[in-house]
């Protein structure tokens, strides 16, 4: 593509490099650029792609993108902030794929993957649509599965999966978008249809500082949609209700003034049930997916397929045959009398979210096995160590992906919001071994549930990700004579 016209709608604040030029493709990473590329330097957390300027030139860059020119002279192109050019940047590259199809953006602390495997079911059962869809677990173009590495990639890679879906023949994509994302303009420019905000709890305070800023963070999607779905049950769902600029369309279990609630709720140890009310309208829900906040998932993914004029007992009826999603309250098959459910549970209102639920329908000891990730919001540690002591009956405090920090200091953070609770617990470091030692000493009637890593296959220990399947390892164990 020749140069200017990938720079359409790009501001640039200044340039030296006079005339058009062709371009091979574009990169924001010098250890993967190709000749003739466009080299965007984003400014960064560990270091600063402005510092590459000189190697990407070396590798053949034709032009480069950036906040501060070189001194010397040189192919630059100089904006006020790269990664929004790299996000139009790309979106012009790849033809702004996003207005090809509908595309809806869910966003919040908890339920984000859970919403959007929701909502490709649903419209792949009422409308018969092919669905792309980008988050943690995956990325997929309809039913192919393509690996993801974070919950919303850079805005090069939001657009290329976005183009890839729309030639695959996909009408509608939905993505999760996480905070990150919005402040580092990894979505910038996308049209969202819908917006879905689930909920806010504390979380990634290590990027953002405070709760004030990353209920910000999350409520820049609502700039860029053209309906919010919001929860009213939740209180940063109330203040973007009061706030925002689009049309809302709201959800409650019970406050009558939501556009959409949930009447006569029943839990089952798999499944929830109950009647959503909408303008008039009632339909039965009947989803195969258990746990208290499953209704809160299931009235985001209802209203938001109200707001696309679905009518309910077609959403209703898709819903009665979504699946659950790898990870989520995951039941591993097991030879004994217990049972065992991996849950991707890692911040402390998840983590209550889910030990309530098991204790729901749990006539047995409820044991809860998880630990916290390294080099990440710190504070959030203790709390859930709190949390753990009150709502289990036997603790198993281990790692999750520790990183470059000291797996016992982190445990240390974790045990000191344990308090004077006195439930039993023991501290083992290792997963695997924390693992092993739990499957070995759990009763019969227990329920263990192995908190935080959900669909993740690996422990990341001092920046190397070491395999760590937890459902492997549940197998494993049992197919060890005597383990049963
Ligand atoms: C905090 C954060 O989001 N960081 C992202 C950011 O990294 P950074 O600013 O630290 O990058 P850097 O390492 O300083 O490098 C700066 C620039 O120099 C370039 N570079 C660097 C080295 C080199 O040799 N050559 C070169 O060109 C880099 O490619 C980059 O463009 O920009 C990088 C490029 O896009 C991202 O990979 C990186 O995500 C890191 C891996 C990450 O872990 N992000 C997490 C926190 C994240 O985004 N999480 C959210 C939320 C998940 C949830 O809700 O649970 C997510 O959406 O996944
Ligand atoms: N609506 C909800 N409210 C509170 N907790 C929830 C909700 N939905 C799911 N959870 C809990 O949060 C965990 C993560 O769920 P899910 O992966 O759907 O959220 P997420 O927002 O995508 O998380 P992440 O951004 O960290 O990937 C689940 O395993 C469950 O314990």
């Amino acid at each position: 593509m020749r140069l200017e016209k990938l720079l359409s709608g790009v501001a640039l604040t200044g340039r030296t490099l006079d005339g058009d030029v062709e371009l091979s493709g574009i990169s924001y990473d010098t250890r993967d650029i190709a000749p003739g590329a466009l080299f965007v330097a984003l400014p960064g957390y560990k270091t600063d792609g402005h510092k590459f300027i000189r190697e990407a030139l070396e590798k053949g860059a034709a032009a480069v993108v950036c906040e501060r020119a070189p001194e010397e002279p040189g192919p630059w192109l100089t904006v006020a902030d790269a990664r929004a050019a790299l996000a139009a940047l790309s979106a012009n590259w790849f033809g702004h794929p996003a207005r090809e199809m509908t595309v809806l953006g869910v966003t919040g602390t908890n339920g984000k993957t859970t919403t959007t495997y929701l909502l490709k079911a649903m419209l792949e059962g009422v409308l018969g649509a092919r669905v792309g869809l980008i988050g943690t677990n995956q990325n997929m173009i309809g039913e192919k599965s393509l690996p993801a590495h974070r919950t919303t990639p850079e805005s090069y890679e939001v657009q290329k999966l976005l183009r890839e879906m729309a030639d695959a023949g996909c009408t509608h994509a939905v993505m999760e978008v996480s905070s990150h994302a919005l402040v580092l303009h990894r979505v910038d420019g996308i049209p969202f249809r819908t917006g879905v905000f689930t909920n806010l709890t504390q979380d990634h305070l290590d990027f953002h500082k405070t709760m004030e800023n990353y209920r910000a963070a999350k409520g820049l999607l609502f700039r860029q949609t053209a309906t919010a779905v919001l929860n009213l049950d939740d209180e940063a769902g109330r203040f973007y209700a009061e706030c925002v600029d689009c049309p809302t369309f709201t959800y409650s279990e019970n406050k009558d003034e939501a556009d959409l609630t949930a009447k006569n709720i029943r839990l089952f140890p798999d499944r929830v049930e109950f009647e959503a009310v909408t303008l008039g309208a009632i339909s039965r829900v009947k989803l195969p997916i258990p746990g208290g906040f499953t209704i809160y998932n299931a009235l985001g993914v209802i209203a938001c397929g109200l707001t696309l004029g679905l009518p309910l007992p077609d959403i209703v009826r898709a819903l009665g045959t979504a699946r659950g999603v790898k990870g989520r309250i995951e039941v591993v098959p097991t030879p004994t009398d217990y049972t065992v459910i991996i849950d991707y549970a890692h911040t402390p209102d998840a983590l209550e979210n889910i030990l309530t639920t098991v204790r729901g329908f749990t006539p047995g000891r409820v044991v809860c096995l998880f630990g916290c990730g390294g080099d990440r919001d710190r504070s959030k540690r203790p709390i859930m160590g709190g949390i753990a002591a009150d709502l289990a009956d036997f603790v198993v405090f281990t790692s999750d992906n520790p990183r470059t920090e000291d797996p016992r200091a982190i445990l240390e953070d974790i045990l000191a919001g344990v308090g004077e609770s006195g439930t039993p617990n023991v501290v083992i470091s290792d997963r695997r071994e924390a693992i092993r030692w739990a499957l070995a000493n759990a009763r019969a009637g227990d329920v263990l549930v192995l908190a935080g890593k959900g669909h993740e296959t690996y422990q990341e220990i001092d920046g190397v990700q070491h395999h760590l399947d937890e459902r492997e390892e549940v197998a494993a164990y049992f197919q060890e004579p005597g383990n049963r």
